[in-house]
């Protein structure tokens, strides 16, 4: 058994705008863990091979992108976002967005892209604990976990929270478009043969449709504690 097997792991999974980010944040402060935004990687990568002008289909060329990409994160010491440099270029308002997400969906869905980043992910796993955020957290990661929570909502709520989400940011989207692509990005992300989507079988799972964040930050908090 290595060390860190005994460290205590929070996984969180679900589907894009079910709140993980949000909640995997607020409930690792409580706890003082860390923190792994898993979805920030595979933003990078689909980023990085975008930058190389490679095609996201051509499996053999965005996995050695993934293999070589240089991805770190700096937490920022004014409370904003923590910031995710990709080869030393700071991408963070890059990744935020949908074509980010779009991006980062069609390359996960390729094994040995998954394959190139379970090292990093695993490395997260430090004392005194971790939250874990993703789609395959609690899955494929860190199975043998003690806490795992699958979140979700509604596609038209999810769309909704994104919509205001990235009006705050200043971008320029549409609700209608937005639920598309969710929607499209679900069913990708559900659907693919390596590491889908899916509730943990000893996952406790949360619908957030209708219920505010201070609820969920509890409710999480409830199962990280029991
Ligand atoms: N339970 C909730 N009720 C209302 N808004 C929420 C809730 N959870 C998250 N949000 C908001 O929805 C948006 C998307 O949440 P985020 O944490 O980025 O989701 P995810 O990481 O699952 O894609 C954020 O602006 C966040 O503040
Ligand atoms: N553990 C993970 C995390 C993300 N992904 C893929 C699939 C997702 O559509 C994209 C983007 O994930 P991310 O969590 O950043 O996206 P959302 O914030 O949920 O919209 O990356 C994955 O396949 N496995």
């Amino acid at each position: 058994m290595s060390p860190s097997s005994s460290v205590p792991i929070l996984t969180i999974d679900g589907p894009s705008g079910s709140g993980k980010g949000t909640i995997s944040r607020l409930v690792a402060e409580k706890l003082g863990w860390r923190l792994l935004d898993s979805g920030a990687l595979y933003r990078a990568v689909g980023y990085a091979a975008g930058m190389e002008g490679l095609d996201l289909s051509d499996a053999e060329a965005v996995t050695r992108c993934a293999q070589t990409t240089k991805i770190r994160f700096q937490a920022a010491t004014d409370g904003s976002d923590t910031r995710v440099l990709v080869n030393g270029h700071d991408a963070t308002d890059e990744l935020r967005t949908e074509t980010a997400g779009a991006a980062a969906s069609a390359i996960a869905s390729i094994p040995s892209v998954r394959q190139a980043l379970v090292e990093m992910q695993l490395g997260f796993r430090k004392a005194p604990g971790l939250v874990a955020d993703g789609r395959d957290m609690g899955t494929v990661i860190f199975p043998d976990a003690p806490f795992k929570v699958f979140l979700t909502a509604s596609a038209a709520e999810r769309a909704k929270r994104r919509y205001k989400q990235l009006k705050e940011k200043g971008l320029s989207v549409t609700l209608a478009t937005l639920q598309r692509e969710i929607e499209a990005r679900d069913a990708r992300d559900a659907s693919r043969t390596v590491a889908p989507l899916k509730p943990a079988a000893d996952a406790v799972f949360i619908d957030t449709t209708g219920m505010g964040i201070d609820i969920v930050v509890a409710k999480v908090l409830a199962v990280a504690q029991s």
